[in-house]
């Protein structure tokens, strides 16, 4: 697959696309020990839980604006260095607040990375904010207000991620009124390691403008009926699904049988780094071990940039970009 080939991508966690040999450094900077959770250049984790904790510690080494600005910035200036036009970052403030920022200096210094990334390569990003199923509804609920009340343009959405197993939708219904209401766009990781009762609440509940991963949906065939037929877009993060257990391989994976049954789907890295991914990757496995053709491709891409909460005038001109670069 040709790194020319145009890429957009709509499911991307910030801290998890930070390289182990970024978190290295600042742990030695901040004085933590990581050797729990990286060792030999590589994030250590062993199943969906562990995944968990090795995020939020490796999370935890970022503690300045400039460290948060920095990630951003490499992170984007690397998506467009192999043709991605477009991407959204799951961004979580709590997270600034346990690195001791505010939300606001949280917020700034990924502004600020992703508005220097703009400026040297092109590439348009949008942030979404993610509250996290684990720490309980009320976090929810506060990340939720902070998105509301907040004033940067780059935050065009809500979304929540973390432990699925935890609660059900139905107990985050508030946190996503509260989004709803203020205007932004909804998305929700479900179906992931959850099976197709979970994509159904998020259908219910939350009614969504898209679902983070979504796969399991495929266990339930009037469910993919329902899906295709709402026009719900799935990011699915192929590699992400093999590295965190969820099929034990590619010949597993549902994505082709998704696509065939009319349901719009887009590829996503998740966490690349500790999934040992980049959206390059996921491209390479669409063509080379999914079975997907270049035409194929590019309409996921399109049904990405279709689906990207961004404004209209900005769509209009990733169609372009997209139609005029792939042509
Ligand atoms: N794949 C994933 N699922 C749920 N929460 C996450 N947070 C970061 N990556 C995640
Ligand atoms: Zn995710």
């Amino acid at each position: 697959m040709s790194e020319k080939r145009l890429k957009a991508e709509l499911h991307c966690h910030i801290e998890g696309a930070a390289p182990p040999q970024l978190a290295a450094r600042l742990a030695i900077k901040y004085g933590v020990d990581l050797s729990d959770y990286l060792r030999d250049g590589q994030y250590v984790w062993n199943d969906f839980s562990s995944f968990i904790a090795c995020y939020a510690a490796i999370a935890n080494v970022f503690r300045a604006e400039e460290d948060f600005a920095d990630l951003a910035e490499a992170y984007l200036t690397e998506l467009a260095g192999y043709g991605t036009i477009y991407s959204e970052l799951f961004v979580s403030p709590e997270q600034g607040l346990l690195a001791g920022l505010s939300r606001d200096g949280y917020m700034r210094a990924i502004t600020a990375g992703i508005e220097a990334a703009k400026a040297n390569t092109g590439i348009e990003c949008r942030m979404v904010m993610i509250g996290e199923r684990h720490m309980g509804p009320e976090q929810v609920e506060g990340a939720a207000a902070y998105a509301a009340a907040c004033d940067f343009p780059l935050l065009t959405g809500f979304n929540i991620a973390g432990e699925e197993r935890h609660g059900r939708v139905a107990d985050f219904a508030r946190g996503f009124d509260i989004a709803r209401d203020a205007g932004l766009k909804l998305t929700i990781h479900a179906g992931e390691v959850c099976g197709a009762f979970s994509v159904r609440d998020a259908l219910d509940i939350v009614r969504p403008d898209r679902i983070g991963h979504g796969v399991r949906a495929v266990e339930d065939r009037e469910l993919v009926n329902r899906i295709a037929d709402v026009g719900t877009v799935l990011e699915v993060c192929p590699g992400s699904n093999i590295a965190l257990s969820v099929y034990p391989d590619f010949s597993a994976h549902p994505l082709r049988r998704l696509y065939d049954a009319g349901v719009k789907v887009t590829l996503n890295s998740d966490d690349p780094p500790f999934f040992h991914t980049t959206l390059q990757r996921e491209y390479d496995l669409a063509e080379g071990v999914l079975g997907f053709s270049g035409s194929e491709i590019d309409e996921m891409t399109r049904t990405a940039i279709n689906a990207a909460f961004v404004d209209e005038a900005t769509r209009a001109q990733l169609l372009a970009r997209l139609e005029n670069g792939n042509g």
